[in-house]
């Protein structure tokens, strides 16, 4: 089965809250929650996919710090290499241009949600 590489950002703010953002209907898994991001491109450095897609979603600068996580999670059509890593905002607010939602939620909270499955590793870390 085909494997790929996905990049998510944890972008926490001053009060220790994560930034997540909930999937639209019009896209798979709707309703789960994620960490923004998108799919590497060939040759492209994970943390430069990262600036480049957090840019195009939230229409917004981070600065990308430590790496949280590196799992792979195989879903029924597709197994998806999930990397995390922290992040903060350096310039702009954080939009929603393709998300249901996005929401500023507690780190220690974060298990409330109903995550992407491939997003639990990360998740666990972080509480
Ligand atoms: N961005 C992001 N994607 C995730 C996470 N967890 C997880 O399983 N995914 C999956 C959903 C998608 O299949 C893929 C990311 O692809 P993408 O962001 O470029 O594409 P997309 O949301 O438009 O997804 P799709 O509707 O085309 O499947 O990784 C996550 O935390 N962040």
């Amino acid at each position: 089965m085909k494997t790929i590489d996905v990049v998510g950002a944890v972008i926490v703010d001053e009060l220790d809250r994560v930034l997540c953002a909930k999937r639209s209907a019009r896209m798979s898994m709707p309703f789960l929650w994620e960490f923004p991001g998108g799919k590497i491109e060939e040759h492209e450095e994970p943390e430069v996919a990262l600036i480049r897609e957090i840019k195009e979603e939230l229409n917004c600068q981070v600065e990308v710090g430590e790496q949280i996580a590196d799992n792979i999670y195989s879903y029924p059509a597709i197994n998806v290499r999930l990397i995390t890593f922290f992040a903060t905002v350096k310039e702009g607010q954080p939009t929603a241009t393709e998300h249901e939602e996005l929401r500023w939620v507690p780190r220690k909270e974060l298990a409330k949600l109903d995550w992407a499955p491939a997003d639990i590793p990360t998740v666990q870390a972080l509480i």
